[in-house]
């Protein structure tokens, strides 16, 4: 089943709209192409409208806010939405402003998103349960792990409920659920963490897995989220084996991506659905 929603992105080659950040916008559009979707990184809100309707999948992400991108944002979301286009939040930061937390409030009011992803202190502060948060990155604090893992889950179904979205809360350990099942995902390496951009390029990924699998959503982002982190498990051993860092990982990251096939994808998952 995974292999299969990793290879009707290939087949389908969906596009993608991402109204995103200026720190990984080409990271998100190199991994978008990686996977067979198809990217656009536009945020003038002259053309959202028309993005919003033309693109088979909307990724929106708060990394570098300004009124100008809310605009847009409200408007693809809403051209999308009408459109029944998947549409991601990826809510960057949501906790480390007053401007950022007011703008995810007002972008859950406006539009009915079809997932929502983000670390644990993002997903708490969207949730109204906190406001922690290390700028952009999770607060070390608010760490899933098996202590707190029946806890977090409940609380991720029941923003489930709340929003009508899937949930993707990454981390070490990573949570998908909708407000009935749960996938919880073991993929991924530590050093995904030193490198800018791996939840924004998650979101772009379940954007195009999603539009290429609309009718299950759920498995969709799971697949997602296991793809990212068993890429970024084999970028980890190149990098280690040459003796290089973060930034060739990023890019090995990318090329994993693009070779992965649906049945390594099947092999490597490493999860527990319930
Ligand atoms: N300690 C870890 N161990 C394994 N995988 C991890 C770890 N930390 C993050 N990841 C993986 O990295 C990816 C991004 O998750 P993370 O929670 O770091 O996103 P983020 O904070 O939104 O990142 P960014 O804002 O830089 O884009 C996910 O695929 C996640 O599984
Ligand atoms: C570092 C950073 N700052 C705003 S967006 C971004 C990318 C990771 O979310
Ligand atoms: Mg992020």
């Amino acid at each position: 089943m995974l292999g299969e929603i990793l290879e009707n992105v290939r087949s389908k080659s969906p596009l993608i709209q991402n109204i995103t950040n200026y720190v990984t916008a080409n990271d998100c559009a190199n991994i978008t192409l990686a996977c067979g979707g198809s990217p656009t990184m536009s945020d003038g809100e002259e053309e959202a409208e028309e993005m919003g309707r033309l693109c088979d999948g909307l990724n929106i992400n708060m990394g570098t806010l300004h009124p100008r991108s809310v605009k847009a944002m409200l408007l693809a979301g809403k051209s999308a939405g009408s459109c029944g286009h998947p549409i991601v939040l990826d809510p960057v930061g949501a906790g480390a402003s007053t401007y950022r937390r007011k703008t995810a409030e007002q972008l859950l009011r406006e539009i009915a998103f079809t997932a929502i992803r983000g670390n644990i202190s993002e997903i708490k502060t969207i949730a109204g349960g906190g406001n922690s948060s290390k700028g952009v990155d999770a607060d070390a604090a608010d760490a899933v792990t098996d202590e707190n893992l029946e806890k977090t889950i409940t609380f991720a179904k029941d923003l489930s409920k709340k929003t009508g979205a899937v949930i993707a809360i990454s981390g070490a350990i990573d949570i998908v659920t909708d407000k009935n099942h749960t996938y919880i995902i073991r993929n991924g390496n530590p050093v995904m963490a030193k490198i800018t951009g791996c939840g924004c390029m998650l979101s772009s990924l379940a954007a195009a897995y999603l539009a290429a699998n609309p009718d299950r959503r759920l498995e969709a982002v799971a697949a997602a989220v296991i793809s990212m982190g068993l890429c970024g498990e084999k970028a980890f051993e190149k990098m280690e084996s040459e003796r290089r860092g973060n930034a060739s990982c990023r890019n090995y990251l990318i090329d994993e991506v693009y070779h992965l096939t649906g049945s390594e994808l099947e092999r490597g998952a490493k999860y527990e659905l319930r």
